[in-house]
């Protein structure tokens, strides 16, 4: 089993499970759970809220350490523009936008795939945008003990677009420094780059 596995395939279980909890719901809200278009919905309902938070089943640490090779490049290295979509703690709608990630390698360097990967293994569980970007930067910084990383996110919650206060441009944007990022030039060189078309 690796750390990519898909839940889907293996917890036939699980999915029945989740899916009996749909059909309560879709009952519950005032549908008819067995009129034509909706008789596969809890099934296929139940599949994606477990694809969605297959994260829980993944190690970030295990697929960093898969791919990290000895170099003496010791300069930034910035992965921008990683598509992201997760879901909120607090109403299970989905949030969804940007993750930039920097890091200054200290002897070793990581298979470049392997940033968008740990940033959907904590993005597929239930989150608030803080604690995400946290995640990132702290796995980064324990397993390849780099110089410094940097994690920027950017993001609209569907929490605060179709319900609540129903605001349909605002952007969070939430950061995390550790190491050299922390000196004021380095990061700004990042940030500089980020919101560059030409890094
Ligand atoms: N800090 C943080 N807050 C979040 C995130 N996602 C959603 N929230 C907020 O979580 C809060 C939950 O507040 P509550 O007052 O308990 O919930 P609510 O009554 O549904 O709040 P409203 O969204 O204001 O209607 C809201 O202010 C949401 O905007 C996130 O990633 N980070
Ligand atoms: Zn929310």
């Amino acid at each position: 089993m690796g750390p990519y596995r898909n839940l889907e395939e293996y917890n036939i279980e699980l999915t029945n499970e989740v899916k009996e909890r749909y059909k309560t719901i879709i009952n519950e809200i005032g549908e008819d759970v067995t009129r034509d278009g909706l008789l596969k919905t809890p099934e296929r309902a139940a599949k994606a809220m477990l694809f969605l938070t297959q994260g829980y089943k993944q190690s970030a640490e295990e697929i960093l350490k898969s791919a990290m090779f000895k170099e003496d490049y010791d300069d930034m290295v910035i992965i921008k523009d990683i598509e992201l979509y997760s879901l909120c703690e607090h109403h299970m709608l989905p949030f969804f936008g940007k993750a930039h990630v920097a890091y200054i390698p200290n002897g070793h360097i990581v298979g470049l795939s392997k940033i968008p990967r740990i940033v959907d293994v904590f993005a597929r569980r239930l989150q608030v945008q803080e604690r995400l970007t946290h995640d990132i930067l702290e796995c980064i910084n324990n397993t390849l003990k780099p110089q410094g990383v940097a994690v920027v996110i950017e993001a609209s919650h569907m929490c605060m677009m179709m319900r609540g206060v129903q605001k349909q441009n605002s952007v969070t944007t939430t950061s995390g420094f550790r190491g050299q990022f922390e000196k004021i030039e380095t990061r700004n060189e990042f940030l500089k780059l980020i919101s560059s078309d030409l890094s």
